[in-house]
C-alpha cells in the first residue's frame, strides 16, 4: 500500500459450541450463519468450531456458501502426534483432512479438566502447525489468580509454555472467571491486559513485528460486543454460548467490523 494507512486484518468471529449439537440441530445453525454472514462487511471473518462428530457436515454447509464465504471450518482440539495408538483422540492432520483451517487449543475448559499444561498444548501448536492448520492458543487466569494479583505472571507463563518458537497462528485471552458468567472485565483493564500480551508476544516471539491476533472470550454477547470491539488493537472474539444462536453469532459479527469503530486502528493486527 503506497503512503497510505495499511488495512487492519479481517477480526475473527470465533464459535466455539463445545459439546453441543446432534445433527439437525449442528446443520440448521451452520446454515444459517453461512446464509446470514453474506452480508457481513468484508473485514470479518468467521470461524465454526463445532463437536469432532459434526466437523464433515458443518465443512459440507461451508463449502456449499461458496468461495467468497467468510466462514471457514475450526476444531476444538487436536492430540499432539499425527498418528498413533491413541484410542479416542484425533490428530491435527485429520482435521487438516477433513477441511478445518482452524484449531482451539489450550482452552482452560480442557486444562482444568484433561490436566493440558502448557509443555502439551505447545506440542499440540507444534502438531497444529505441521498440518497447516491455524492454532488459537487460549490463555486466561482463575478468579483467584487474579485476586491474588497473579495475572500478569500467570499470562507471561502461559505465552512463554504454550506457543512454539515461530508462533504464527492467534491468541485467545479468555479470563476464566468471565467465561459463561455474564461478565467481561472493564474495557480500560482489558485494554491494559491487549498491550501486555502484546508485550509479552514481542518478548517470547523475539520481535517487535508481532502479526498474532489477539481475541477476547468470556461472556461476549450481541449487547457487549459494540463496547469489547471500541478496543482498536482487538484481533476478534472468541464466542460460547452466544455462538449456538445464528441470529446472536451474526449480530456480534457485525459489530466486530472496523467500519463501526471510531477507534484508531493500532496494535498487532496491521499487515
Ligand atoms: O470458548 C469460548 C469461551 O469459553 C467463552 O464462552 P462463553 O462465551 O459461553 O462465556
Amino acid at each position: 500500500m503506497q503512503g497510505g494507512k495499511v488495512p487492519p486484518l479481517p477480526r475473527l468471529v470465533v464459535g466455539n459450541w463445545k459439546m453441543h449439537g446432534l445433527r439437525e440441530q449442528s446443520t440448521r445453525l451452520a446454515r444459517a450463519v453461512a446464509e446470514g454472514a453474506q452480508s457481513l462487511p468484508d473485514d470479518v471473518r468467521l470461524v465454526l468450531c463445532p463437536p469432532f462428530t459434526q466437523l464433515s457436515s458443518v465443512h459440507g454447509i461451508i463449502n456449499a456458501a461458496g468461495p467468497e464465504t467468510p466462514v471457514c471450518l475450526g476444531a476444538q482440539d487436536c492430540h499432539m502426534t499425527s498418528s498413533g495408538a491413541h484410542t479416542g483422540d484425533i490428530s491435527a492432520e485429520m482435521l487438516a483432512d477433513l477441511g478445518v483451517r482452524y484449531v482451539i487449543l489450550g482452552h482452560s475448559e480442557r486444562r482444568q479438566a484433561h490436566g493440558e499444561t502448557d509443555a502439551l498444548i505447545r506440542q499440540k501448536v507444534e502438531a497444529a502447525e505441521a498440518a497447516g492448520l491455524v492454532p488459537i492458543v487460549c490463555i486466561g487466569e482463575t478468579m483467584q489468580e487474579r485476586l491474588e494479583g497473579r495475572t500478569t505472571t500467570v499470562l507471561a507463563t502461559q505465552v512463554e509454555g504454550s506457543l512454539t518458537d515461530g508462533f504464527s497462528g492467534v491468541l485467545a485471552y479468555e479470563p476464566v472467571w468471565a467465561i459463561g458468567s455474564g461478565t467481561v472485565p472493564p474495557i480500560d483493564e482489558l485494554e491494559r491486559t491487549l498491550s501486555l500480551l502484546h508485550g509479552l508476544l514481542q518478548s517470547r516471539l523475539k520481535t517487535d513485528d508481532i502479526r498474532v491476533p489477539i481475541l477476547y472470550g468470556g461472556s461476549v454477547t450481541p449487547a457487549q460486543a459494540p463496547t469489547i470491539f471500541s478496543i482498536g488493537s482487538l484481533g476478534g472474539v472468541l464466542v460460547g454460548s452466544a455462538s449456538l444462536e445464528a441470529e446472536r453469532f451474526l449480530r456480534i459479527a457485525e459489530a466486530a467490523s472496523f467500519r463501526l469503530t471510531s477507534q484508531p486502528l493500532s496494535g498487532p493486527y496491521r499487515s
